[in-house]
């Protein structure tokens, strides 16, 4: 059972984490502690919305607590780093949802044989449908390994990745849920441009991205075979697909995924340099 999780950031993903674990009640909100940077205001919003302790200094959020959760943007690791090495004074896991950022930079930074698991969670934490990849750091031990699997198994689904994969992990799943959101933007600004209301159209694209997820989870087809029983010779679909493909959207989505990708190997090679 965990004494203390401290959130060291309280912007989106660290919000949608706290939500998550705090509403499937895998640890009590009085044993969350977050603090953020000179921002005293969201500090206070998280702590209406969410009933956890906030402090506007690290010292005092990091105190007794067995977890740590770095939740700050890359470009703030290396100053928030520095800040927290002076504090650290017993055996703590720090888990790091930092796109890009390696374990071995967090322990060289915090210089400490210190137990770090890289994580990369999406926003869908908030309501339990993360979809979460998990990277073993250097002096992470399987125990750690279990803390981290069991606090984001709360909030979705986990697997263990090499940290080489958690790169495509960020590119696919971190972002992932924003590339739907995308496409979901496009399909109800045409909707409303042939004629339907905005709020009927939002409910026949919800339900259908909805059903179309719940039938690859529970199907035995794969993705292909599926949208071959949609697509009728000479039918309408057929001519949506003939669309996609003229603009060539099956390639837009991969280098999406790839240009996502490079960016987190982009992101860790900046720190380091
Ligand atoms: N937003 C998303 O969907 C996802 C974000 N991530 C990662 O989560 C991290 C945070 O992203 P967002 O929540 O979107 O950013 P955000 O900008 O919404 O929040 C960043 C938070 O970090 C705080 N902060 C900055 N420096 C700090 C310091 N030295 N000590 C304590 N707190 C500090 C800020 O005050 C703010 O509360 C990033 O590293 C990102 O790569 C990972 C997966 C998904
Ligand atoms: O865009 C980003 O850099 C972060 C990491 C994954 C999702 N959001």
């Amino acid at each position: 059972m965990l004494n203390k999780i401290a959130f060291l950031g309280a912007g989106a993903m660290a919000e949608a984490i706290i939500a998550g674990v705090v509403q499937q009640g895998f640890i009590e909100p009085d044993k969350v502690m977050v603090t953020n940077k000179n921002d005293p205001e969201q500090l206070a919003q998280i702590k209406e919305k969410y009933q956890v302790e906030v402090n506007s200094e690290v010292k005092a959020t990091i105190d007794q607590a067995d977890v740590i959760l770095l939740a700050m943007k890359p470009n703030d690791a290396s100053s928030a780093l520095a800040e927290l090495k002076s504090f650290i004074t017993k055996d703590v896991l720090i888990l790091s949802v930092m796109a890009g950022v390696s374990t071995d930079y967090i322990a060289e930074q915090l210089a400490a044989p210190v137990a770090v698991v890289r994580v990369m969670p999406n926003t869908s934490a908030m309501i339990g449908q993360s979809a979460t990849g998990l990277t073993k750091g250097v002096h992470a031990t399987d125990e750690h390994m279990e803390i981290a699997k069991s606090l984001f198994e709360t909030i979705g689904l986990v697997r263990e990745v090499t940290e080489d994969e958690i790169h495509v992990i960020t590119g696919l799943a971190g972002g992932g849920p924003a590339y739907f959101y995308y496409v979901i933007e496009a399909l109800e600004d045409v909707s409303v441009e042939l004629g339907l209301e905005k709020s009927l159209a939002s409910d026949f694209i919800k339900q259908t991205i909805l059903g179309a997820a719940q039938m690859l989870q529970v199907s035995s087809d794969d993705p292909a075979t599926l949208r071959k029983k949609i697509t009728s010779p000479a039918g309408t679909t057929e001519q949506g697909l003939l669309a996609l493909d003229d603009y060539q959207v099956k390639l837009a989505f991969k280098q999406a995924i790839k240009q996502a990708t490079n960016r987190s190997i982009e992101l860790g090679k900046l720190l380091s340099e």
